[in-house]
């Protein structure tokens, strides 16, 4: 606690009882003592004072660290944003071009290639269940000829439609290419699927197709069935297939064969 001068020269006074303060020989000592005290109290201030200006100055500058640190964290969330997006972007293209790479864009069935992979997988699984129909359109030729490209396009599709529900469950249609189409039969006996191409022939045969130029055309199918062999290849399966097929054109068309 800092005394006041007047105070302590009235104290010493008291002390010192009758005598004259300002005589006393304390009287300079003290006065030194005093301003000895003030320059103690002087340099405490500015140290305070120092130590206030530094700790301010820590505090801002922690300040702008944190700033400049919130920045870049907000930087780094944006960018990460960013690349999630991309990836998201870049993962779902890739699945629509190789979806894209599987189905034929004319019919909207799969293509030979994704046929080719579930032969494959089928063939490594349970071969001797497997049943291939190779089906090809009569005269397509003709339709295209007669009618032009696009009519012969919607038949195409008209006929690929009607496979896929005459099948239905029992296997998986693709387009084989130009006017062919193979069907897949994985888990049905052969009465089954011989029943299944016969129903789907007569279904074709009877089926008038609505088509651009306001025209109803009537086409039909042939198909060659082929049935697993011990000694079969996915290769050699298509090619029984496809000489099955040849026999049911080379007797009249509008039929199914089945290959021995
Ligand atoms: N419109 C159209 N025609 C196609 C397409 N792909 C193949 N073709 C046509 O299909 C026809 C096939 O003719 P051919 O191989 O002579 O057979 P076909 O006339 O059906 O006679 P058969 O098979 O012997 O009964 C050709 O004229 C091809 O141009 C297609 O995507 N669209």
């Amino acid at each position: 606690m800092k005394s006041n001068i007047k105070d302590l020269e009235k104290r010493v006074t008291d002390a010192l009882g009758a005598v004259e303060y300002s005589d006393h020989p304390l009287h300079q000592i003290l006065a030194d003592l005093w301003d000895y005290n003030q320059d103690q109290w002087n340099r405490v201030e500015q140290m305070v004072r120092v130590s206030d200006a530094y700790q301010d100055m820590m505090l801002k500058r922690e300040k702008t660290l944190g700033e400049r640190f919130d920045k870049h964290i907000r930087q780094l969330e944006k960018i990460t944003r960013i690349s999630d997006r991309y990836q998201t972007a870049l993962r779902e293209a890739n699945l629509e071009l190789e979806h894209a790479s599987l189905m034929d864009t004319l019919t909207g069935l799969p293509n030979r290639r994704k046929m080719l992979r579930l032969l494959k997988r089928e063939f490594d699984h349970r071969p001797e269940q497997l049943k291939l129909a190779m089906i090809d359109i009569d005269y397509f030729k003709r339709i295209n000829d007669e009618h032009g490209h696009l009519v012969g396009d919607e038949v195409l599709i008209a006929v690929g439609h009607l496979i896929e529900q005459s099948v239905g469950e029992l296997g998986h249609v693709a387009r084989w290419g130009g006017e062919e189409f193979l069907v897949v039969f994985s888990h049905s006996d052969q009465a089954e699927v011989e029943h299944c191409v016969e129903s789907l022939v007569k279904i074709v045969k009877s089926a008038k197709f609505d088509v651009l130029d306001g025209q109803m055309i009537e086409t039909s199918v042939s198909v060659g069935l082929a049935v697993y062999q011990p000694e079969d290849t996915i290769d050699s399966m298509i090619t029984r297939a496809d000489d099955a097929l040849y026999g049911a054109k080379n007797s009249g068309r509008n039929r199914y064969h089945s290959s021995h």
